[in-house]
């Protein structure tokens, strides 16, 4: 069997075969590919601009050389690989007790074992009053690939403080050690390894294929000479294994404005998007919290099934589950609180023998696990914590410490072994660039790329938000327009008065674009605490987007209301670059705000102060001389103030034939006490709009650190 990305890999048998699986996945597949270059947007470069299986034109030069044979060979080699994971997979659903190792054995896609082992790990915090308070108490494990593990216990008893230092999620605060593979965790652990959040935010509009191409795409490099259509079918394999391949060209949706999967779907969709990263060691918090108590069994019962079929470890946070959902986890870790102790860590199916050694017996048709936690939550009048926690430390401690033990004895391939195994066995399907020993898989230009298209592509779906964008633009140009309408008859301060209405009306137009980015900060968090691209490429393709969107509208804003207005068209360009000098400064100092605020409601409140000072600074309403003299360094610094200072010095030039306007504007001139210069305004609107990019780009990437 030949390899992938992530797989592991045996022999390639050559010859070429037509599964009814594949050839379904083929049809289905080149439906997408058709209606996607057909002429609909996103046009089929931006979603996979990649060479047909057949051998078809392709705009991807490496490989481009190679022949039409060889593809041919490539494509044969590839449908038989993805046939014969397809029948391991079916073998797999088939098989009652899918864990069993015949059926693992089958699995063409398996990756090599790993394993991760704490040696008393513990987590204290100092409270505001000094002292010291212990969360955790020092706890230990060795769990290996290929099994579920569930981490129970009542609430309190730190099970997530433990998945986060385990996920190293918590950069620093516990102590004992932590090894993956029986090497200490290093900065690559993060690209072994994946955090999956209770509930997770995703674009709505993006599909199921979609989004695991994205995360895909920014953990793994593909080779050179392996398609778009390829890689779908190795995805689709990914989604297969978490029960998700119906649904593989649905929007994720929102469940309110977008109608999408379902919310046990979005969970497994979380489990697949790692899965497609290539992660070999899960760690789930609470993933089936608020499904109902089908689709939480679903969820359990895929995990399992990627579990065995990839030879994945899987931690999961989980609280009290039906009992047909506690059969399909292999281990336990049962804690209690007060501080969070392990009071039992072994075999699930050995729970109801060690509940009777330390002399419990399970009443009849009850659920073990219910009856266990009901003993070690300390609120429970019947609880036994103290009982529980002696016999563990005196009976299962020592063989949990010689499991440590011999665990760490066993050196594994760590980290960049496992990548560069990948690596190697993916130049299969063609070139690639050398393996990066960094926690960002791909370059930053790549990221960027990855990033900026799907951007793009949201955006384009928002088909309804960009028209009102739009449309708003224009009514708004209109009904200023009507008002102004014979201003280009009128004198100096007619003139002037409408100047410093465009100008207000420029500065206050940015507020809409903070909803846009608040609403993806979560989305951005996570994903960049997965470290799949850095917050600079995610706030760079969004500010050249959002700013070819506001230039777009702004540029009908301005024409039309430049046109109604009757002024003479000499002035345009200056009128034009002042209001988007000054519309792109006011539209950063809104993505600053927007940056550090927590909500829409809470960036309102925090713009209207700088709102405020630059609008009532103008310069025009409140000059330097009507304001008091401590106060006038607002109106030096205000980009409205300059932006409608040089607008009156243009029209001034402009209407230099007129005496009397020459004279009027002389007089504006004077009272506002404006000076005719160009340069300086330039630098400060300059600084004004550097200082607030750099605030919110900084603040971006600070507030996802102290997040992470
Ligand atoms: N950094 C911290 N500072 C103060 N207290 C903390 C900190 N981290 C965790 N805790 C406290 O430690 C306890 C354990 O928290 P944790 O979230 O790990 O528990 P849990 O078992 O996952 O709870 P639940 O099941 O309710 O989610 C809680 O009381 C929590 O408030």
């Amino acid at each position: 069997m030949s390899g992938h990305p992530g797989d592991r890999m045996d022999e390639d048998p050559e010859d070429p075969i037509a599964g009814v699986e594949t050839f379904a996945t083929q049809e289905q597949s080149s439906k997408v590919l058709h209606t996607r270059r057909s002429g609909s947007f996103p046009p089929a470069w931006l979603l996979g601009n990649f060479r047909d299986p057949a051998g078809e034109r392709t705009s991807r030069s490496v490989g481009a050389k190679a022949s039409d044979k060889s593809d041919g060979a490539i494509w044969q080699r590839w449908k038989s690989k993805m046939r014969m994971s397809a029948e391991a997979l079916d073998g797999l659903d088939k098989r009652p007790d899918v864990s069993s190792d015949s059926v693992r054995s089958q699995s063409s896609d398996r990756l090599s074992d790993a394993s991760l082992t704490f040696k008393e790990v513990s987590f204290d915090v100092r409270l505001r009053s000094g002292e010291t308070k212990q969360i955790l108490a020092p706890t230990s494990g060795h769990y290996e690939s290929g099994n579920l593990v569930a981490i129970m216990g009542p609430s309190g008893c730190g099970k997530s403080t433990l998945l986060d230092i385990l996920a190293a999620k918590k950069s620093g605060g516990y102590s004992g050690t932590i090894h993956f593979n029986g090497r200490p965790r290093d900065h690559l652990f993060q690209r072994v390894s994946a955090y999956v959040p209770q509930e997770e935010a995703m674009p709505k509009c993006l599909t199921v294929m979609e989004a695991m191409e994205f995360n895909s795409n920014l953990k793994i490099e593909r080779p050179s000479r392996m398609t778009w259509k390829m890689q779908r079918m190795w995805l689709e394999r990914r989604l297969a294994v978490l029960g998700l391949e119906k649904v593989k060209d649905h929007y994720i949706g929102d469940g309110t404005s977008l109608r999408g999967i379902s919310g046990g779907q979005k969970r497994r969709l979380s489990l697949a998007k790692r899965l497609a990263s290539g992660a070999r060691v899960f760690f789930c918090d609470e993933p089936t919290s608020g499904l109902s108590a089908t689709d939480a069994e679903a969820a359990v019962r895929y995990m399992k099934h990627m579990c065995g079929y990839y030879n994945i470890l899987v931690f999961v946070v989980i609280h009290q589950p039906r009992i047909e959902v506690a059969k399909l986890f292999d281990e336990l870790l049962l804690m209690t609180s007060g501080p969070g102790r392990a009071v039992y860590n072994g075999r699930m199916e050995d729970v109801i023998g060690y509940l009777h050694n330390v002399g419990f017996e399970v009443p009849v048709h009850a659920n073990p696990l219910d009856f266990f936690m009901d003993l070690v939550t300390p609120e429970r009048s019947d609880a036994r914590v103290d009982t529980f926690v002696q016999h563990y430390r005196q009976n299962a401690e020592h063989q949990v410490a010689s499991r440590v033990e011999a665990g760490l004895q066993v050196e594994l391939p760590g980290a960049f072994q496992l990548l560069e195994e990948v690596h190697h066995q993916a130049q299969k399907w063609g070139s690639m660039n050398p393996l990066r020993n960094s926690v960002y898989a791909r370059r930053f230009r790549s990221q960027l790329w990855l990033v900026f298209k799907r951007q793009l592509i949201l955006r384009s779906r928002d088909k309804r938000g960009f028209l009102a964008d739009l449309l708003g633009g224009l009514a708004k140009a209109v009904v200023v327009g009507v008002v102004y309408m014979r201003t280009g008859e009128l004198g100096a301060a007619q003139q002037t008065a409408f100047f410093f209405m465009l100008c207000m009306t420029c500065a206050i137009d940015g507020l809409k674009s903070m909803p846009a980015i608040i609403g993806e900060r979560s989305i951005v968090k996570m994903e960049a605490s997965e470290v799949l691209y850095s917050e600079w490429a995610y706030i760079l393709s969004f500010g050249v987007l959002n700013t070819l969107q506001m230039l777009l509208v702004h540029s009908i804003f301005i024409t039309v209301l430049f046109a109604m207005s009757g002024l003479r068209w000499q002035m345009y360009g200056d009128v034009y670059l002042w209001s988007t000098l000054l519309a792109a400064t006011m539209n950063a100092l809104y993505l600053m705000v927007a940056a550090i605020a927590k909500d829409a409601t809470t960036a309102i409140v925090f713009s209207s102060p700088f709102m405020m000072l630059f609008l009532l600074f103008n310069g025009f309403t409140a000059t330097r001389s009507s304001v008091v003299p401590w106060m006038r360094w607002a109106i030096d610094i205000s980009p409205v103030a300059y932006s409608i200072q040089q607008m009156v010095y243009a029209a001034k030039h402009t209407y230099a034939d007129e005496e009397n306007l020459v004279q009027g504007y002389e007089n504006v001139i004077q009272l506002s006490e404006y000076k005719d210069q160009p340069y300086t305004a330039i630098a400060v609107v300059a600084i004004c709009f550097g200082i607030f990019k750099s605030v919110q780009l900084t603040s971006f990437r600070l507030l996802n650190n102290i997040q992470r």
